[in-house]
């Protein structure tokens, strides 16, 4: 999966290339990433990337042309990666990170997983010139409902959440499947060694090898707990044939 992300502080996108399971689909060239900075594109002498907002107000905006020439190289740097695997076929979407975007939420992850790549905008200060953001971002996404200094870190919580779901990139693939939410309830309770931990065992029906016990009790577990902690999303749950056998089985 290709990336370019555009920002001011290309430095921090370490974090995604030097460690954890991201550093390991990049060394596997699963994944590229490709780090531009807007100041680059400058032509005067101060490297000036914002501005003061027309109509006054606090704080700065970014400015259109800057942004405009880094997209446009991130675009050469995507059509050139592509055209290596000899494919002009690729769709390759601007992303912009804000608080005014679409909510990410696991249904969208399992919508961006499978794309060619994306050019991800990270944005600072107040936010960027509306007639860039117009012209060039195809889907602007929130990763919640919280204003952050920056869109880097929303930027490196995207790809995290998508390169995870990536073929081969997980230890086990299913682990991406189990997840929270992948189903539509939360994640179960897990436990490993020892066997007692201040005095606190494990499930008995965990040791028990019993699978389709286990696979119950973990359902249920997911039961209790979705009810319990989002109401919202059991609400919206729809169970399959054995899982609604087994909430009958909770309702006798
Ligand atoms: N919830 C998010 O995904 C998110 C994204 C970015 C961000 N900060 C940069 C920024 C960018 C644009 C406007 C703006 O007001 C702030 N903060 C939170």
């Amino acid at each position: 999966m290709f990336f370019a992300v555009i920002s001011i502080m290309p430095e921090m996108f370490r974090a995604v290339s030097d460690f954890g399971i991201t550093s390991r689909a990049l060394a596997k060239a699963q994944v590229v990433l490709h780090t531009i900075n807007p100041r680059d594109f400058t032509t005067d002498n101060y490297r000036r990337i914002d501005e003061r907002p027309f109509g006054g107000g606090p704080g700065m905006v970014m400015m259109a042309e800057p942004l405009e020439k880094a997209v446009l190289h991130a675009k050469d740097l995507a059509r050139e990666h592509f055209s290596r695997l000899g494919r002009d076929d690729y769709h390759c979407p601007v992303v912009y990170l804000s608080p005014q975007g679409e909510r990410l939420d696991e249904p969208m992850v399992c919508e961006l997983a499978p794309l060619d790549g994306m050019i991800l905008l990270c944005g600072r200060y107040e936010g960027v010139d509306e007639r860039f953001l117009r012209r060039y971002v195809e889907r602007e996404i929130s990763i919640g409902d919280y204003v952050l200094t920056g869109g880097e870190l929303p930027a490196m919580v995207l790809m995290d959440s998508v390169i995870r779901r990536l073929p081969n990139v997980m230890q086990d693939d299913n682990s991406a499947l189990e997840d929270s939410f992948v189903d539509g309830l939360l994640d179960c309770p897990h436990y490993t060694k020892p066997h007692e931990f201040h005095g606190e065992r494990v499930p008995d029906v965990l040791l028990s090898g019993h699978h389709a016990n286990i696979a119950k009790w973990r359902f249920l577990e997911q039961v209790k707990r979705t009810k319990a902690r989002r109401p919202d999303l059991w609400a919206a749950f729809t169970p399959n044939k054995e899982q609604s056998r087994w909430l009958k089985a909770l309702d006798d």
